[in-house]
């Protein structure tokens, strides 16, 4: 670590010193991983967390999902239908069957999300894209980073209505 003409610790590229508020310790922050560590760095910070284990904890998942809106939606209204009048009772028998019917194979994720999610995914299948914890209603997020890959969720509620969720990738 080379120490600057006033003295100032120079550090390698993508650190920041902070102190500690608890201790007034000198920590060292990385500005890519917002991770933190005592020692003080001795080459640039890097991008990625290495020792995070990817599946236990993905940082981003890729998933599709059916939405059945009711009238308890906080948006009762879709491409699919003006005014949606059902109960969150008969959104989660209607849920329940379309679920049924995937894991019988009685029908696809992708014809059932196309014709019949309340959500605008729906013309693409259902779905999503990528996304990363802090972007979708918590209730979703949870579920959503607890699925393996392939995995189809059982149903679950948010304020936009009653969900199942495909995890892709
Ligand atoms: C989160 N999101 N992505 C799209 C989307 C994605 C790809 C292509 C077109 C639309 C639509 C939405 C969205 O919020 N749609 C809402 C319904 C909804 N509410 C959600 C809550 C959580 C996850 C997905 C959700 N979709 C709507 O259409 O009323």
């Amino acid at each position: 670590l080379t120490m600057s003409a006033n003295q100032e610790e120079v550090l390698p590229e993508g650190w920041e010193v902070r102190k500690s508020r608890s201790t007034g310790m000198t920590y060292y922050l990385n500005k890519h991983t917002k991770k933190s560590q005592w020692d003080k760095p001795e080459g640039p910070a890097p991008l990625v967390d290495e020792d995070e284990d990817d599946a236990s904890s993905p940082k981003q998942v890729q998933c599709s999902h059916i939405l059945v809106k009711h009238a308890g939606s906080r948006r009762p209204s879709s491409w699919r239908e003006d005014k949606i009048t059902r109960s969150k009772d008969e959104a989660l028998e209607i849920l329940k069957e379309y679920r049924e019917k995937i894991v019988n194979q009685k029908a696809t994720f992708e014809e059932l999300a196309s014709a019949n999610s309340d959500c605008s995914s729906a013309k693409r299948d259902g779905d999503l894209g990528f996304f990363k914890r802090g972007q979708m209603q918590k209730p979703f997020e949870d579920v959503a980073f607890d699925l393996k890959v392939g995995q189809l969720s059982q149903p679950v509620d948010t304020q936009s209505g009653v969900h199942i969720i495909l995890r892709t990738a």
